[in-house]
């Protein structure tokens, strides 16, 4: 059998000898949609895939301005109507705002990526490149636009965000209180400091501490001490306001970071938490009623403070808290 070695371009003659119905037949059997328009922005060409894509017939569309149909819901250019006009950077901007770029493949072309809620059955992410057609001067004559539907890939994508986004959650969320954790307090406690440090605004932190909680454990067993702390995190969030955040810190620890909250505001929340947890019934079993109370440990960033000098306050005045006779707040200028 004869071969022919193909090297990327046709000679003239080759090109004379070329068959028009062969080059119809390749642009209706890609599998990429396809169409193109001349330079009235009238179609010239519907190929099958665009078809399929569209649910359009080529019989339907050929001869007609209606390249818009299948995308959107009423008449406006598609990216090949806009190449025709030139591809002017303002044009595609207007149209396509930041969802097209230069095309990496093909000279002087645009490609684009965008959801068609029109297109299929719940619309479709595509993805498609148009290109100016030139005749032998150098002339536009026509427009082609290739389109390739990436909703498979777009889906992909959101998912493995959506996957990261709450691994990133879990990983700074405390499980049994939903509470951010430790880590988290770390990061937003230095984001708090700078904050304070920057404009000069008050920033109260508090330390909360179960009493006697290792008796709770010992006597009901740790399931019931899991309720209980689950039953203190979900009241201090209860108590808080936008701004403020909560953090299991440790343990039976818990920290509360009050941003715009001097001393005295601190106290007034720490005494609410406790009031309420003091007068909260936690159920250890059919007939057993659980109470526990807390002690907090408050202090309020000054200047020159680093979250090193501001953590060993709130720690001994929580300290301080325990020593006199737990259930009670108190603080450490
Ligand atoms: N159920 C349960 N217990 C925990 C958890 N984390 C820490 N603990 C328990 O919390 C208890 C803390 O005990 P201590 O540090 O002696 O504190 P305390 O008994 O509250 O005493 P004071 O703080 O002095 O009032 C220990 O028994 C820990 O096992 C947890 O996630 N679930």
């Amino acid at each position: 059998m004869a071969t022919t070695e193909f090297n990327g371009a046709l000679s003239k003659d080759q090109e004379s000898k070329s068959d028009p119905s062969l080059m119809l037949q390749v642009f209706d059997r890609i599998a990429l949609p396809t169409f193109v328009i001349d330079n009235n922005h009238v179609i010239l060409h519907w190929n099958s895939a665009i078809e399929a894509l569209s649910g359009l017939s080529r019989e339907e569309m050929v001869g007609t301005s209606d390249q818009w149909k299948p995308f959107y819901q009423s008449p406006r250019p598609c990216l090949a109507d806009l190449i025709l006009d030139g591809g002017h950077d303002a044009d595609v901007q207007h149209y396509y705002q930041d969802k097209y770029r230069t095309s990496e493949l093909i000279p002087d072309a645009y490609e684009a990526e965008d959801f068609f809620p029109e297109c299929g059955a719940n619309g479709e992410w595509l993805h498609f490149t148009a290109a100016s057609l030139k005749d032998n001067n150098g002339n536009v004559i026509g427009a082609i636009e290739t389109l390739s539907n990436i909703s498979a890939r777009k889906k992909a994508e959101f998912e493995l965000i959506e996957r990261e986004r709450t691994y990133r959650e879990l990983s700074i969320t405390d499980a049994l209180t939903g509470l951010s954790n430790s880590r988290c307090f770390y990061q937003q406690l230095d984001l708090a400091i700078e904050s304070s440090r920057r404009y000069n605004h008050a920033l109260s932190l508090c330390f909360l501490d179960l009493d006697d909680f290792k008796r709770v454990n010992d006597t009901y067993g740790h399931m019931v001490g899991d309720l209980v702390l689950e039953t203190f995190g979900t009241l201090i969030k209860a108590g808080l306001r936008t701004n403020d955040s909560a953090y299991r810190y440790g343990g039976e620890e818990f920290a509360i970071l009050l941003p715009s909250t001097d001393c005295d505001g601190a106290i007034i929340l720490a005494n609410r938490i406790r009031d309420n947890l003091r007068n909260h019934n936690v159920p250890a079993d059919e007939h057993t009623i659980v109470n526990v109370t807390a002690c907090v440990g408050i202090t309020e960033y000054k200047t020159g403070d680093d979250p090193r000098t501001l953590l060993a306050r709130a720690d001994n005045a929580l300290y301080e808290a325990k020593r006199s006779g737990k259930d009670c707040t108190r603080v450490e200028q």
